[in-house]
């Protein structure tokens, strides 16, 4: 088993959590982390890569839509057909989607407001790797902060991503049932993350990076270590398909 990953976090202009995301991976967990101008083409020594939040290319025409034709995104897709880690937080989920990398769109939020909170979310499919580190959890809390986080896609991909088991984050109250009303933003089936068939690429739009310091815990029953599980577990999933 390996005690890190090579982690590589892409900074398109407009990013704002990609700080935010090498704090937990090279000062948290002392993985070799490196931040990539979205101009890099070569990703041949990373294990991981993190399209982080924020707003890239100022969020024009639609969240995501403009970062997708960045240079590094043509090695982003080579790195996911090798089935190699990639992870999309936020505007990161939302450059997977317009890269075709996850099926679906992220919309508008239903009531149209930016939202900045911290949810509940109900583990799906702990089978998959990203999960392994939650032990018996089913029930996390992160923060959410975006705009664009209504999670969409046709009947048919709906039914295949279920199917696939390829939804981890559900919307869901305290005790982990998934209603309309623990929904914030109007997303399908109260999707807040999905991951690709071969379960290499994830997105997400909840924030991990932002639960993850030890130094910020309250009380025993704090949830702000949440975060941090997501990338421990990907370190006793070697290879991932
Ligand atoms: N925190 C984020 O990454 C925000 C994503 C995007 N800019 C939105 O508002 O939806």
């Amino acid at each position: 088993m390996s005690h890190a990953l090579n982690v590589g976090i892409v900074v398109f202009p407009g990013s704002n959590c990609d700080r935010d995301v090498a704090y937990v991976t090279r000062e948290i967990l002392q993985w070799p982390t490196e931040l990539l101008w979205h101009e890099e083409t070569n990703l041949s020594d990373y294990d991981l890569i993190v399209l982080p939040g924020g707003f890239s290319f100022g969020d024009y025409l639609r969240c995501g839509a403009i970062a997708r034709f960045s240079p590094i995104m043509a090695a982003v897709k080579d790195h996911a057909a090798a089935g190699k880690w990639v992870l999309g937080i936020c505007n990161g989920f939302q450059i997977l989607t317009e890269a075709k990398l996850l099926p679906g769109a992220l919309v508008r939020n239903r009531d149209l407001h930016f939202i900045c909170d911290r949810v509940h979310l109900r583990l799906e499919a702990k089978e998959r790797p990203w999960l392994q580190a939650y032990g018996d959890k089913t029930v996390i809390r992160l923060p959410i902060a975006h705009g664009e986080g209504c999670y969409y896609a046709d009947p048919a991909t709906l039914t295949e991503l279920e199917a696939n088991r390829q939804v981890l984050f559900r919307y869901a109250d305290a005790q982990g049932n998934v209603t309309p009303e623990s929904n914030p933003n109007g997303s399908l089936n109260n999707i807040a993350g999905i991951c690709n068939a071969a379960g290499n690429v994830l997105g997400m739009m909840p924030h991990p990076e932002r639960a993850a310091d030890p130094t910020l815990i309250h009380s025993p029953s704090d949830h702000t270590l949440d975060g941090l599980q997501l990338f421990k577990s990907l370190l006793n999933a070697a290879v991932c398909c």
